[in-house]
């Protein structure tokens, strides 16, 4: 390093990406400095993946306690035991507090210098923190992504996943606008730990972007789970204030609320940034543009994770920021490949999936077999329970290449992910055939379907 500058690499956002680069750079043997103005972990540790999922964890309790009596345990006479919010927050707290200091350790032990504060550039190479000036040949960009609060008139006083995530107690009442990962994650959670949750949104079926037939199974089951559905609605304003809120919808229609949360998307964190000062200009939703090897237009300056918009999940920004510090200053690397990512939606029941949705399938144009699985998982059986699990696969009837993999139901997550490495690995459908079922499990169906539901050789 010349002594022009003060570090090798400077990384702004110490979240799931930025800790991650500047780790794999420090232990390339780089000078490295990061910078973060909230807390050290990110979204996904502090208001993200990791709050949520034990939210879902808590709500999954209620479910497991009306289960129980149905599998023989006794309990207490009475009601049911009820779910308090304010003895999670303190264990939640108390959780992300160990793990921020996890990170912080992490990063101290492998000498990144952390600096903490609001990171402005002020040209090239040039960053401020405070009253320092911080000056380094790699500037990275990490600093993630934060909710749309200008979506719809008055939506900006709602609560978004960071405010329902520090609740102490929970309402009465929640109307969930949006039907993205977000809003599908948390009026699931809501609805099993007893808030009566409306779910309003645009799209005829919630979850754009995913497999149809999953989508249509998912909205039975929350509608199944007494989620009230309001599809097909635009939102045309918020009106009031905590503990009394009115949804505007696009025809008219005036809902009352004593919650709304506010799950309308999230935009990258570049406002304020002073990014022109280096000749970027922001892309669509402010996001940062970057070419294939994570490089902005200007010379030196990189960006990872959801500050470019692009897929906006943990694993892709870790893997990017290591695949970075890699081709920075390391001896090899190899960009993530993004065409094949597996994904979950942590509702309950949880979508879990990886490759191409049908409508992808007919976009391409070449012949497939659709298998399906629609059944009522053994657990549910035994005491008449009415959640399903559904499976599919898409296979290239060329090739036999599975090409996609979706499944709605309990431990989808945990399934598609090992399942992820097969179709990582161009897996075919006769060697799925091949594979032995591990008795009785829900994930061996994957490998029983025999027949195609259809044949498909005609495309919309
Ligand atoms: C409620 C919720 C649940 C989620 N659940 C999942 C899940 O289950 N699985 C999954 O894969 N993904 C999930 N995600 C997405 C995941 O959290 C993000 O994709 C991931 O955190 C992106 O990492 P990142 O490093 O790009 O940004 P972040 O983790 O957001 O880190 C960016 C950091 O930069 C800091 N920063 C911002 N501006 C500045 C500045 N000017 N100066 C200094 N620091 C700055 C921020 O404070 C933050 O700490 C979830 C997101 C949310 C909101
Ligand atoms: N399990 C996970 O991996 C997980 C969980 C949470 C978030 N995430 C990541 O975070 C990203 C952000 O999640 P999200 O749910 O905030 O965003 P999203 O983009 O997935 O969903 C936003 C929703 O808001 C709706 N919407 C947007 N503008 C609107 C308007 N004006 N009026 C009414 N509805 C409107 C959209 O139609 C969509 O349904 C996700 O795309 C995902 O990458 C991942």
């Amino acid at each position: 390093m010349s002594d022009r500058f003060d570090f090798d690499l400077l990384t702004l956002g110490a979240g799931s990406g930025g800790v991650a680069a500047s780790r794999r750079a420090a232990a390339h043997g780089a000078k490295v400095g990061i910078v973060e103005a909230s807390r050290v972990g990110g979204t996904c540790v502090i208001r993200g993946c990791v709050p949520k999922k034990l939210l879902m964890y808590a709500g999954q309790y209620g479910d497991a306690l009306r289960e129980a009596v149905e599998y023989g345990w006794v309990l207490p006479e009475g009601d049911l035991p009820r779910f308090d919010m304010g003895r999670w927050a303190q264990r939640k707290a108390a959780e992300i507090d160990r793990l921020e200091g996890v990170y912080r350790q992490l990063l101290a032990n492998s000498g990144v210098t952390l600096f903490e504060g609001r990171a402005r550039v002020l040209g090239p190479h040039t960053v401020q923190v405070g009253d320092r000036t911080l000056r380094a040949r790699h500037l990275l960009i990490a600093t993630g992504a934060a909710p749309v609060r200008d979506s719809v008139e008055g939506i900006a006083a709602c609560p978004t996943s960071d405010d329902l995530l520090d609740l102490k107690a929970l309402p009465a009442d929640a109307t969930v606008l949006g039907a993205g990962y977000i809003a599908l994650e948390f009026a699931s959670m809501l609805a099993r730990l007893g808030v009566a949750v409306r779910l309003v949104y645009r799209a005829d079926l919630p979850l754009r972007g995913f497999d149809d037939d999953v989508r249509r199974r998912l909205a039975a089951a929350l509608d199944q789970t007494g989620i009230e559905l309001v599809s097909g609605q635009g939102v045309k304003a918020v009106r009031g204030g905590p503990g009394r809120w009115e949804v505007v919808l696009a025809d008219g229609r005036r809902l009352q609320a004593s919650f709304v949360l506010n799950a309308t998307g999230r935009r990258p964190n570049t406002a304020g940034l002073g990014l022109d000062t280096l000749g970027i200009a922001l892309g669509d939703n402010a996001a940062v543009p970057v070419n294939e090897q994570l490089q902005t237009v200007a010379e030196g300056v990189h960006a990872i994770g959801d500050v470019t918009d692009r897929l906006n999940l943990t694993p892709v920004a870790i893997a990017q920021g290591r695949a970075l510090a890699d081709a920075l200053f390391g001896p090899a690397h190899r960009m993530p490949d993004l065409r094949q990512v597996a994904t979950a939606v942590f509702t309950l029941p949880p979508v879990g999936t990886i490759g191409l949705t049908e409508d992808e399938m007919q976009q391409r144009r070449e012949p497939y077999r659709v298998f399906e699985a629609d059944f009522r998982p053994m657990r549910q059986a035994f005491f008449g329970g009415t959640e399903r699990c559904y499976m599919k696969l898409l296979v290239d009837d060329t090739t036999d290449r599975v090409m996609g993999l979706h499944m709605l139901g309990a431990d989808a997550p945990e399934i598609v992910q090992s399942l992820a490495v097969a179709l990582t690995c161009g897996a075919t459908k006769a060697q799925f055939d091949q594979t032995l079922a591990v008795h009785p499990t829900a994930a061996e169906e994957f490998v029983l379907m025999r027949e195609p539901a259809r044949v498909v050789r005609s495309f919309s």
